[in-house]
């Protein structure tokens, strides 16, 4: 078993450099696999937030904008770079910490920190290639006038981001906007904020401009609600949970202020009975909604199946699913670590406890594993026998709990797919590949998968629609 990392004790990054939370407040982390409080991290309030906007807006207009704004795209992509390098000089220890702090596999951790790195390169790419279409004509049918685009970056930013892929979601935010040329407040979720702040270290490392990115932890209503509030910040780009993306939208709206929102879901994986390789699709299917534990905003975790293989399929899910390695995300070879949080260990249990009692059958798991007596851990969950107006196949559980419905055509498992208020995304598995395509199209979300479950590549868009939210990430979007 990997041995835990030492805990830096960080203060908030302001202005490029640290300093204590003006109230003094700190708040314990733990390590949701062990119960143990291994460090803690600066909340901070109003005050603060008042120090991080100033610092930012100082920054986007220090010299003309000559230093950020209206630097070069080259000038910022130097940092990009820079950036992404020492993320990979430290992968092994930031995959460390966000293992402890988030409770996720250490496999999954480091695949999370090569994604990061790899986002911060390609943004920079992103950042070189904005100085080669500035002044982008425009064709007139006219002669007496020209006109040009010129992209401008919107100002100071606010990123407010969750804690299942704590530096990765921090990333999708921070690296376009300090491509663009915006400078930035970033507060990530106060259950997971170690690896954002070490960003912030390594921030200092490469000499990022003083004040272009700073990092503020904190609970949401306090360090959060600030920013969305705040006049001086011009843009919030959000992601999290639905109720949370509301009570922003509404803050935002009072200022007439751009939001982007990323939110929850709860995607549709349609499987048909064309499909000659079914350990292939079962591997999709729990890859879909168990890796993270299924705190997956995109996890597949409504899964229709043909009713020609309902019975095999299901037969090889439970098969599989008792062979998932659950453990301490830090010993080899874990695949399913512990959730993040008691408050969601209890949640989830209450999800399946609902389900039971509304007449759902539990095919597998439900409970907490019985090796492992301390810790958030959940058994990767099947749940069965589901109708349309139960809890468990409306709202989102952000656990490892997948619920099952069976379909006989086509139309149907599409009304099946489309029956939620989420569109993150959804998934089909079919050798027809035409009708994968016929189906891709007809899902009523951002993001379809054929063939597939979760894949997310930064040079494609990524966003949601419905009660997902809306706006995009990712590539050039
Ligand atoms: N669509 C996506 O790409 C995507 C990606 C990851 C997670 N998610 C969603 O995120 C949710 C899980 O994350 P979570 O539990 O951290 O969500 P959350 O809404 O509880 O918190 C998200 C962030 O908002 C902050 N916050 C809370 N209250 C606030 C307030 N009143 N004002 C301002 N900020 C506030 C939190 O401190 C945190 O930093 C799930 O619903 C999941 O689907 C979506
Ligand atoms: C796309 N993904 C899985 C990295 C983040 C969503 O929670």
């Amino acid at each position: 078993m990997a041995a835990p990392p030492a805990i830096p004790r960080r203060g908030l990054f302001i202005g490029g450099g640290w300093r204590e939370p003006t109230l003094g407040r700190r708040i314990p982390v733990i390590n949701p696999a062990t119960e143990d409080t291994i460090g803690d991290i600066p909340a901070a309030t109003a005050e603060d937030v008042e120090l991080a906007v100033a610092a930012a807006r100082s920054a986007f207009l220090l010299d003309g904008g000559s230093r950020w704004a209206r630097a070069s795209g080259a000038t910022r992509a130097k940092y990009l770079n820079a950036i992404a390098t020492k993320i990979k000089e430290k992968i092994s220890y930031l995959a460390l910490l966000e293992t402890v702090d988030s409770g996720k596999p250490k496999d999954e951790a480091v695949a999370d920190m090569d994604d990061v790195a790899a986002c911060f390169e390609f943004y920079a790419g992103l950042a070189e290639a904005l100085d080669g279409k500035q002044h982008a004509p425009i064709s007139l049918p006219m002669e007496e006038f020209k006109t040009y685009v010129l992209k401008e970056p919107i100002g100071v930013v606010g990123l407010i981001t969750p804690w299942n892929y704590p530096l990765l979601m921090a990333t999708w935010k921070v690296a376009p906007a300090l491509a663009a040329g915006c400078t930035a407040v970033l507060k990530p979720s106060e259950l997971a904020s170690l690896t954002c702040l070490e960003l912030g270290a390594i921030c200092e490392e490469v000499g990022l401009p003083s004040g272009v990115l700073n990092i503020i932890t904190g609970l949401g209503p306090d360090a959060g609600a600030p920013i969305a509030s705040h006049p001086h910040v011009d843009k919030i780009a959000f992601t999290g949970s639905t109720a949370t993306g509301k009570t922003i939208m509404t803050a935002a709206a009072q200022m007439v202020k751009p939001v982007s929102l990323e939110l929850g879901g709860k995607s549709p994986l349609v499987i048909f009975d064309d499909v000659a390789d079914i350990d292939k699709a079962v591997e999709w299917a729990m890859f879909g909604c168990f890796f993270n534990s299924g705190q997956v905003c995109s996890a597949t975790s409504r899964l229709l199946l043909h009713e020609k293989i309902a019975e095999r399929f299901l037969d090889r899910l439970v098969e599989w699913a008792k062979n998932i390695k659950i453990s301490d995300p830090l010993e080899e070879g874990c695949r399913l670590g512990s959730v993040i949080s008691k408050g969601q260990y209890e949640k989830i249990k209450k999800f399946i406890s609902t389900a039971r009692s509304e007449g759902a059958t539990i095919l597998h798991g439900g409970d907490r594993p019985k090796h492992l007596g301390k810790g958030f851990f959940i058994e990767p969950t099947i749940i069965t026998d589901v109708s349309t107006s139960m809890q468990i196949w409306r709202e989102e559980v952000f656990g490892p709990v997948i619920c099952v419905k069976v379909f006989k055509t086509e139309s149907e498992a599409v009304e099946l797919a489309n029956d939620t208020h989420y569109g993150l995304a959804g998934g089909v598995i079919s050798d027809d590949l035409e009708r994968c395509e016929r189906i891709a199209k007809v899902i009523h979300s951002g993001i379809v998968w054929i063939n597939c479950s979760q894949p997310t590549l930064v040079q494609a868009p990524w966003g949601g629609n419905k009660r997902s939210g809306f706006g995009r990430e990712l590539g050039e979007w």
